[in-house]
């Protein structure tokens, strides 16, 4: 966990923030206590629906508002279906959205429509649940990488050789699995080399979602301590999409939680749990993380096929 978290203090409050979603606490603590910094990410009344229709206008996700600042992490938490993926996805701009903005350095990513500039394709990256199902099985690992340095016109070959190797070592893998097929590694390690196929792009931001859910516990601590690590040396922010609230309040600088499509709370992790405002978040707080309502499943199905898309580079919002 970020040590700036025990000692934040409030950073500013911007104005659409109490103004459009008063539901949200006005203990928005940025992660810096004195010198306010500009957020690398301003979401702001954030609506998304799925297969829009303005006969059937209905928001999963409404009125959304937070910030992400240089180096934090977000984690973003709430039940099944609340609404927390959809989000991710939409900054990802994978999604279009309905109402509302996505700034990204200052500047309105929604606003170039469907063409987001590629800029905001390498500097925002993602992790996703599944690494299985995000890498290509009739493909050598290292490939996903080189693919994405193609892609974003990175480097000759020579130099893209010598990224892929610098990206393996950050992440603990070795020369020896470059040239594994994905079967051939265990999931902590593909999902290492999904972690690698991020970094290898020098993001800015890295949006995980439910990265380690499908690992066992003490993978799962592992790739945590990676990913904390990661970005103490690289400086990068995470929005960390999760269930597991120990695992959120491990890695996280700040906590937002989401019910039925809207920011209830937002607060510092240390204060979300130790003097949660919102009876939801009390409530989520106490309940076993066993308690998943059905549909779970099948949202987590059509989550990995958006991941394989997006990482084979078939999805253009
Ligand atoms: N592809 C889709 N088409 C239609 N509705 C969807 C789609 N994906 C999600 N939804 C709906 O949007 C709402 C939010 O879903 P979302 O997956 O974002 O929630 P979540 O909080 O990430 O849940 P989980 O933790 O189970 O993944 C839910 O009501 C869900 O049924």
């Amino acid at each position: 966990m970020n040590p700036q978290v025990e000692s934040a203090a409030p950073a500013p409050v911007p104005a659409s923030v109490s103004g459009s979603a008063p539901e949200v606490s006005p203990q928005q603590a940025g992660p810096e206590a004195s010198a306010p910094r500009s957020p690398l990410l301003s979401v702001r009344d954030l609506g998304i629906s799925y297969g829009a229709s303005k006969r059937n206008p209905k928001l999963v996700v409404e009125g959304v508002t937070f910030d992400i600042f240089p180096g934090e992490t977000l984690g973003l938490v709430g039940e099944s279906g609340s609404g927390k993926s959809t989000t991710g996805r939409a900054v990802l701009r994978l999604l279009d959205v309905a109402a509302g903005s996505i700034a990204f350095d200052g500047v309105d990513i929604t606003s170039f429509g469907r063409s987001t500039p590629l800029s905001y394709r390498r500097d925002v990256q993602a992790v996703f649940q599944d690494p299985s199902m995000s890498l290509n099985p009739r493909q050598p690992v290292h490939m996903a990488l080189t693919a994405a340095l193609k892609r974003h016109g990175i480097g000759d070959a020579a130099s893209r050789r010598a990224k892929v190797h610098e990206a393996f070592d950050l992440v603990g893998l070795q020369a020896a699995h470059l040239n594994r097929y994905p079967a051939e590694l265990s999931g902590g390690q593909q999902q290492r080399v999904a972690i690698a196929r991020a970094l290898v792009l020098d993001p800015k931001l890295v949006i995980c979602d439910e990265a380690v859910s499908a690992l066992d516990l003490s993978t799962q601590s592992q790739i945590i301590n990676l990913l904390s690590d990661l970005q103490e040396e690289l400086g990068m922010s995470y929005l960390f999409i999760a269930h597991d609230l120990g695992i959120v309040r491990h890695i996280s600088d700040r906590i937002a939680v989401m019910r039925t499509g809207r920011l209830v709370e937002l607060a510092t992790a240390h204060d979300l749990f130790e003097h949660p405002q919102h009876a939801y978040t009390r409530r989520l707080l106490g309940a076993s993380p066993a308690e998943h309502p059905e549909g779970r499943v099948e949202r987590r199905a059509q989550r990995t096929a958006y991941a394989k898309l997006h990482a084979e580079g078939l999805i253009e919002p």
